[in-house]
């Protein structure tokens, strides 16, 4: 390892390794450092494995239909190319090779250890220390938070890395919260005939989105033979080969406990104390061009600007332009995106309703069923969810929408472009949304606006 270079990334997740890879690609020095996988959680322990399970459980959720459809079909789950696929397709084994000789190959140089910094401008990596003469980049993404729950600790339990390479689907499955992380496994391991208890501490299931998707997927899962528990947060842990958790005055027992209760990051690990930064905060505060402190620069989960792949590598265009001293657009989150991969998805951008009020905006609000379009009629089985869209009534655009249903993520895109250039409302209106598609229903929410 040199002792200087231009820049230093500590933590090659998504964002990290695509900003170490442009800013080597653009000619300058970078050491990219990286204690676990290169690509960080998402390619080995989070969208892409468990989107390949999505895909295997939404085959059988189809499947399951079919009765309902087009006559008969005989459904017998097997978890085995599941996990096959895990291991081959997704993660070679949980083996980062191809990846460490990707970021390489654009001149970037990894260096596998945990990095800290000790100083302005210096990162102490393996007992040595490199000097950063133009940037340092934290790119650390987070950790499984596991709350301190009574006999929680020391338990076998698993979280998204333990799930992402089950060899089996467990015969029953405690889910420990009702965010993205653990309603995604719980329909899943459901769909494979795990009996799943999904456990949430509050009133809805995935708290940040609208109430209203909360209530289609809360109602699914239900019909798909989960058991949703909201306003139940464990209060304690038991285990004796299985678990028992006690929550809302019962006791429930299962094979495995999920505990998928949030995030959290450790900066004090990260040394950020020595270049002036909060090393007890959850996040690091970041400008639009991602500067965190003089010559220190952080990007994805870290900042608490939306846990997302795709937040990640926004952020590591903006910084790398900034970095490099290039014109770019600044950081703008107006028209975020999520998926939550459920069936249906709930797709989100931009505000909910409660957000674009408490941010004090005059606030319109419009939905309306799929099941009442052409296409969720014709569709019948599997038509649950809405489009719900959310206006400025000042400015007459739309400021945020969710959309809930098959294919929710894809018809979100055009929600997202409206959100993201500000497009009129009435302009929205005149568009032609062809026949008989789902985002058919955008003209129906807007109808209603
Ligand atoms: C189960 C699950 C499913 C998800 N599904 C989706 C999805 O479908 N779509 C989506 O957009 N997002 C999804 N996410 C979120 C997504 O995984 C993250 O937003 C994404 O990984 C971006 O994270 P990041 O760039 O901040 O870093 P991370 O991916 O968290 O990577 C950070 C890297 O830094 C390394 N590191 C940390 N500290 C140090 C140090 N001191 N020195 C050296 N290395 C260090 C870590 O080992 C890690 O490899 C999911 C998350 C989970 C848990
Ligand atoms: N498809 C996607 O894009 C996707 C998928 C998964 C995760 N993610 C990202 O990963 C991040 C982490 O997801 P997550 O679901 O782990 O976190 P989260 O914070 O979104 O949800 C955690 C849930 O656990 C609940 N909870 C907390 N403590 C509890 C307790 N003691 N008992 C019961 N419930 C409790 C919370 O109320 C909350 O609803 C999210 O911010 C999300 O952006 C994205």
């Amino acid at each position: 390892m040199p002792d200087e270079v231009d820049v230093v990334v500590i933590g090659l997740g998504p964002g990290g390794e695509d900003l170490g890879a442009r800013l080597a690609t653009a000619g300058l020095s970078v050491v990219g450092i990286e204690s676990r996988l290169v690509g960080g959680e998402c390619p080995y322990f989070a969208c892409i494995p468990t989107k390949m399970m999505v895909r295997a459980a939404d085959a059988l959720g189809e499947a399951r239909r079919v009765p309902r459809l087009a006559g008969s079909a005989t459904v017998e789950p097997d978890w085995a190319p599941v996990a096959a696929r895990i291991r081959d397709e997704a993660t070679t084994g949980w083996d980062d090779t191809i990846a460490a000789e990707r970021f390489e190959r654009t001149g970037g140089r990894l260096v596998r250890g945990t990095g800290r910094i000790t100083a302005p401008g210096e990162v102490s990596v393996n007992g040595r220390t490199v000097r950063a003469a133009r940037a340092i980049v934290l790119n650390p993404g987070t950790e499984p938070d596991v709350p301190p729950i009574e006999g929680l600790a020391g338990t076998p339990f698993w979280t998204n890395r333990d799930a992402v390479s089950a060899q089996r689907a467990p015969r029953s499955l405690i889910v420990l919260g009702g965010g993205p992380v653990g309603l995604e496994f719980a329909q899943v391991f459901a769909r494979f005939g795990t009996r799943v208890t999904v456990l949430e501490a509050q009133p809805h299931l995935l708290p940040a989105a609208e109430p209203e998707a909360a209530e289609v997927i809360a109602e699914r899962l239900a019909a798909e033979g989960a058991s949703v528990l909201t306003g139940t947060p464990a209060e304690r842990v038991d285990h004796d080969g299985v678990f028992r958790v006690t929550a809302g005055g019962e006791e429930i027992e299962a094979e495995r406990l999920l505990v998928a209760t949030g995030r959290r990051t450790d900066l004090a690990a990260l040394g950020v104390g020595a270049v002036g930064l909060d090393e007890r905060a959850r996040t690091i505060e970041v400008d639009e061009r991602m500067r965190a402190a003089r010559g220190v620069w952080a990007i994805g989960d870290v900042t608490g600007t939306g846990a997302f792949t795709h937040t990640s590598v926004y952020q590591s265009r903006v910084a790398a332009a900034d970095i490099l001293g290039e014109p770019g657009p600044t950081a703008d989150y107006r028209a975020m995106p999520s998926v939550t991969f459920t069936d249906p998805e709930v797709a989100a951008v931009g505000r909910t309703a409660a957000q674009a009020a408490d941010a004090g905006l005059r606030v319109r609000t419009a939905s309306t069923r799929i099941a009442d379009s052409a296409r969720g009629f014709i569709h019948k089985v599997g038509n649950e969810g809405l489009i719900k869209v959310v206006a400025d009534a000042d400015h007459d655009v739309l400021v945020g929408a969710t959309v809930v249903g098959p294919g929710a993520g894809e018809i979100l895109g055009a929600l997202a472009v409206a959100v993201h250039a500000e497009v009129p409302v009435d302009l929205l209106r005149q568009q032609i949304y062809a026949y008989p598609t789902f985002h058919r229903a955008v003209e129906s929410a807007l109808a209603d606006l």
